[in-house]
């Protein structure tokens, strides 16, 4: 069954399918011509269900979400002599997203694109707002735009190739959305462990809809992060400064993050203990790490760049208790003795 949600934004509307086949992707394309990007391990598995159109690859990791890598697919798109008619889907994880999003956003003032995201971590967050951007010198979508896409394709049954590594990646943003705004969505997946990590498709169908439901609804609300969507960024402050610093993955680290931002919200009198435990048991259970070893002064620099720092602050994330996200000003120098 595909059941689908909406984001209606300035920038665009987006029309989300959750269970619809990546087989299907030829359905959504407009007339004209398309461009597919992807990266090479999704290109040898399932580049024979795309439709027949060029497809151009980038390399993996994070350290390809460049300028640079943008500037090479500028000068392919140009090469393919693709006029503003054109369509552009990114296939791929969040990286391919970022990029292909940042990429039809600026080619030519901006051409219509969507997505098929193949990773969790794609699914539930990174495909779905209408962030697409590049890191600048390791720092994380210091170079972006909001710009929703036309439409997001999430087939649950391509996640079966996933590495358990990439798979819990993905959890971390499940486990946010529940904490942040929706604590029958923690309770679902803390009940409900077992069938989330044998990647049961009925419950993971569920499970993605509600979690991407979760996001749309703050989205739809205040699509350019001026008030209410700051609460998604919870665990990610100092979750990007342990992913720039210690070079681990980006669920690891907003994992890490959200374990320190839980810390701070009790230090400051918010959340109850037994909320906090119930959030390190959840994201331990799914094979998350609660804590992530890094040098203070890079993390202290990295922090620094938070796109939410206002002159010697950053509006914080915390948490007032499991469901809810509040967001306070807090100094750097504060939140500096968080990362020893
Ligand atoms: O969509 C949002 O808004 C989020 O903050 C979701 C995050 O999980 C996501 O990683 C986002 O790309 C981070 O954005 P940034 O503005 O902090 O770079």
């Amino acid at each position: 069954m595909v059941r689908e949600l909406k984001i209606s934004g300035k920038t665009g509307n987006s029309r989300i399918m959750v269970g619809e086949a990546l087989k299907n992707l030829g359905l959504q394309l407009p007339k004209g011509r398309t461009v597919i990007i992807t990266d090479s391990t999704v290109n040898d598995l399932y580049g024979n269900l795309f439709p027949a159109c060029p497809v151009l690859e980038i390399g993996e990791g994070e350290g390809i979400k460049t300028l640079d890598t943008v500037a090479r697919l500028m000068g392919e798109l140009v090469g393919l002599g693709l006029d503003r008619s054109c369509f552009i889907v990114g296939i791929g994880g969040g990286i391919v997203c970022d990029v292909t999003g940042f990429v039809a956003s600026t080619y030519l003032r901006g051409v219509d694109f969507g997505f098929c995201p193949t990773t969790l971590l794609a699914q539930v967050d990174a495909s779905v707002g209408g962030k697409n951007g590049v890191n600048y010198k390791g720092y994380k979508n210091m170079v972006g735009v909001f710009n929703q896409p036309s439409f997001v394709l999430c087939d649950p049954k391509v996640l079966k190739s996933l590495p358990q590594d990439e798979l819990t990646n993905g959890f971390a943003e499940i486990v946010k959305h529940g904490a942040i705004r929706d604590e029958s969505h923690f309770t679902l997946l803390e009940d409900s462990k077992a069938k989330a990590l044998s990647l049961d498709p009925e419950f993971m169908a569920h499970l993605i809809y509600d979690s991407i439901a979760i996001k749309a609804d703050v989205v739809n609300q205040d699509e350019k992060e001026t008030c209410i969507r700051k609460i998604l960024n919870f665990g990610h402050t100092f979750g990007h400064a342990l992913e720039k610093t210690a070079g681990v993955s980006h669920g690891k680290a907003v994992s890490a993050g959200m374990v320190m931002a839980c810390n701070l919200s009790m230090d400051r009198g918010l959340l109850k203990e037994s909320d906090s435990e119930r959030i390190k048991k959840l994201l331990k259970d799914l094979g998350l790490p609660l804590r992530i070893e890094v040098d203070p002064a890079k993390a202290l620099d990295a922090l620094a760049k938070d796109k939410k720092k206002l002159g010697d602050a950053i509006q914080f994330v915390l948490l007032k208790r499991l469901g809810e996200a509040v967001v306070e000003t807090i100094s750097i120098h504060d939140l500096e003795k968080n990362l020893g």
